[in-house]
């Protein structure tokens, strides 16, 4: 399998003003004393462009873009305008979108080759909500997930899948490592099922209450490949320990 850096990414969702490019210049000191981690960071889309210029080593991402390239969206963003402000990926698939937003798979992989034809990177969120874990299905629900999201181009490392189950997201309960590592196991399964040997190249990260007690030991799990981070993004006092968790 394919050895990338670990991937640690912060998801802001709908938080953050200009005034917190202080906490992105910590993470942008630590991206710099850790070059052999990835970091990122996604700020709501008004943050993009302030973000960009004082992000250093930190990649910045969007949330969410448009499938189509520009037209009547009211509202919509392209990938081309996220990357144009300062993105270099977004965010697709995010289990809020698909709940608050009604996205579904096609929607999801539409965006995902919109990011790609735009140059940019995607991070593909796929999860099972509580009700499909207690059924005893969620390894079968969630790589179906998968499959039906994945474009058609999908190959390259300018993927990555985050596997995100909505019952562990901003909850505090996280699956025993047991269940994390069951499920990216299948995740890469799929992967490889459907890209082939490119599918070994796609970091597959974990999200969903990851804070600094309980990082060293997600990220030390089989094929997790990084960390999809929420709440624990917001401040460096609990971001940066997630980094130093990393294993390198
Ligand atoms: O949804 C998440 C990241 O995209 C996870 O959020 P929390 O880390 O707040 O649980």
């Amino acid at each position: 399998m394919a050895t990338l850096p670990s991937y640690i990414v912060g998801n802001w969702k709908m938080n953050g003003s200009a005034a917190d490019v202080v906490v992105l210049q910590a993470i942008a000191d630590a991206a710099a004393a850790h070059p052999d981690i990835e970091i990122g960071i996604c700020p709501p889309a008004t943050l993009i462009g302030s973000f960009a210029a004082a992000a250093g080593a930190v990649r910045i991402g969007a949330q969410d873009c448009h499938a189509r390239a520009s037209g009547a969206h009211t509202g919509n963003l392209s990938a081309a305008m996220i990357r144009e402000a300062g993105a270099t990926y977004s965010i697709i698939g995010h289990s809020e979108r698909r709940a608050d937003q009604g996205e579904t798979d096609a929607d999801v992989a539409a965006k995902a080759e919109a990011l790609h034809a735009a140059g940019m990177g995607a991070i593909l969120c796929v999860g099972e909500t509580l009700d499909e874990r207690d059924s005893g299905n969620a390894i079968a629900i969630v790589t179906a997930q998968l499959s039906a999201s994945l474009p058609a181009s999908a190959s390259g490392d300018w993927l990555s899948v985050a596997y995100e189950p909505v019952w562990a997201i901003g909850t505090g309960r996280v699956p025993v490592s047991e269940d994390i590592a069951a499920m990216h196991a299948a995740l890469r399964a799929t992967l490889i099922e459907k890209l082939g040997e490119a599918g070994n190249g796609v970091r597959i990260l974990y999200g969903g209450s990851v804070n600094p007690g309980n990082a060293a030991e997600i990220l030390g799990i089989a094929d997790v490949g990084g960390a999809l981070v929420g709440g624990a993004s917001l401040k460096a006092e609990t971001f940066l320990p997630i980094i130093e968790a990393a294993p390198r």
